[in-house]
């Protein structure tokens, strides 16, 4: 079914029950392809999801002269980057605002090409979302950095050289940025206070099996000796553990049973002890794991979201929902980014009691206090929700009303649907299959 609608109706009050599968990480995919540019021969990705960013980045790909193709299996693709050096770059622009991962071509097209063009990006509107650090880094590898009405103009005078640098924050982007640029750069690269992030590390997977030399150490340091080639790989992506954690929370919420196969403990850890506290059950096998609501009252908590191994800020939105049904009151304190719980105020129409703060609230001061931002929120529960008229504000935010809207009684709209096909694989058939009462105006679902 492809989806045109912009306007999903959503009947709630019918618990989740059932199994979906969750293929390759939104976060690690894209990346991996970029990677492939890096190369000298073919790479092969598999466990590749159907969702927006990956799309974005195949025409980017195209665009700069990689040849996609499907592979043999489903969810395969083979990315040949053999003509980068002749293909003729037109129409970029058309790019713009579509996602966060054009940045990450600055190091690929800096070795190859000798200068780089980066449209706007896009991706969710959660706070300022500055790209300070990715300039900074490539300035120190030797790029110069010109800003023009329509993007970024890149150049690489020589061959970028290896460097020392410390992040201000560990963050996921930038350490790509410094993998991407320097396990092609001269000499020995040492990068502190990088991110750690599952999907960093399946990167790095990815780049070692190209020939790359790349040392992580314990505390956040990590250290890439440059090399003169790389290889293609031949790789399947960890699985999105972002989108196993949406669905666990929506099990939560509406009183169900999910089984996500395909999701993974061991980057699940921490929110599986947060979902555990909360008083979700699950139970993990070689496939996947199940979720469910074992009944009884849910239990409130104080939660702070912060870089891995700390608990991810993209599962924060769809557990909040959850927390809504949560005996007692739940203290969230959001540190990744500053603009991330604005969504409450419609969770709020539907008879949730969840009332944001500046401070800092539930334990440790971040980069957020004192400087404004509405960053923690406390939640009072359990509430009942009612159906409303909802209109997607983000990515997570999108699927936490959908999570809020099937936990409601009453029927919802749900605007803007679209927005959430960028990182959730089939989620209306996925919906459906779990027993969802869900209509697109106007057509048939299932
Ligand atoms: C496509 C992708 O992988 N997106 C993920 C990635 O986003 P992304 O890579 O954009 O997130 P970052 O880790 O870079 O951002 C974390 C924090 O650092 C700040 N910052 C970042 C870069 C910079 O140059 N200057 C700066 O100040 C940001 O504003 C934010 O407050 O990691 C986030 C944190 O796990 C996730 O929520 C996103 O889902
Ligand atoms: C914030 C997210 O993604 P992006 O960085 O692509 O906007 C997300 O996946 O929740």
């Amino acid at each position: 079914m492809t989806v045109n609608d912009d306007v999903l109706l959503v009947h709630g009050g019918t618990p989740l029950e059932g199994e979906i599968r969750v293929r390759g990480a939104k976060n690690l995919v894209p990346k991996a392809m970029v990677a492939a540019l890096l190369g000298s021969e073919p790479s092969r990705l598999r466990n590749v999801p159907d969702i927006r960013d990956v799309r974005v980045v195949r025409g980017l790909l195209q665009l700069h002269g990689v040849t996609v193709r499907p592979g043999e299996e489903p969810g395969e693709l083979v990315l040949d980057p053999t003509r980068v050096e002749s293909a003729n770059v037109a129409d970029i622009d058309a790019h713009a605002g579509s996602s966060r991962i054009p940045i990450l071509f600055c190091g690929p097209l800096l070795h190859r090409l000798g200068h780089a063009f980066i449209p706007g990006l896009g991706g969710c509107d959660i706070g300022g979302r500055p790209i300070d650090f990715h300039f900074d880094v490539l300035r120190q590898f030797g790029a110069t950095i010109e800003k023009r009405a329509d993007g970024q103009y890149l150049e690489a005078p020589q061959r970028l050289r290896g460097t020392k640098i410390r992040l201000p924050y560990p963050s996921v982007g930038a350490t790509e940025q410094v993998l991407l640029t320097a396990v092609l750069a001269e000499g020995v690269t040492e990068l502190s206070n990088a991110a750690v992030e599952p999907e960093i590390e399946d990167l790095i997977c990815v780049l070692q099996k190209m020939g790359a030399i790349i040392a992580m150490d314990t505390d956040r340091t990590i250290r890439i000796t440059g090399v003169d080639k790389l290889g293609g790989y031949d790789h399947r992506a960890l699985a999105d553990r972002l989108e196993a954690a949406s669905w666990a929370s929506a099990a939560l919420a509406t009183n169900g049973n999910i089984y996500v196969r395909g999701a993974q403990q061991r980057s699940m850890m921490t929110f599986l002890n947060t979902y555990r506290k909360v008083g979700g059950a699950f139970r993990i096998d070689d496939e996947g794991i199940r979720f469910w609501h074992p009944g009884g009252q849910l239990k409130s908590i104080a939660l702070e979201t912060d870089v891995h191994p700390g608990f991810q800020t993209d599962w924060q939105q769809p557990l909040v929902v959850a927390l809504t049904q949560a005996t007692g009151l739940s203290i969230i304190h959001e540190t990744v980014y500053e603009s991330r719980l604005g969504f409450t105020s419609a969770l709020n129409q539907m008879g949730a009691h969840i009332q944001l703060y500046r401070e800092c609230l539930g334990g440790s001061d971040c980069r957020f206090g004192q400087r404004n931002f509405l960053h923690s929120a406390v939640v009072s529960g359990p509430t009942r929700l009612q159906g409303a008229d909802l209109v997607i504000p983000d990515l997570r935010g999108g699927f936490s009303y959908l999570i809020a809207a099937l936990a409601a009684e009453g029927t919802s709209r749900v605007h803007g649907i679209e927005l959430i096909n960028r990182g959730y694989e089939n989620f209306m058939e996925k919906l459906v299959e779990l027993g969802a009462k869900v209509e697109l105006p106007g057509k048939a679902l299932g």
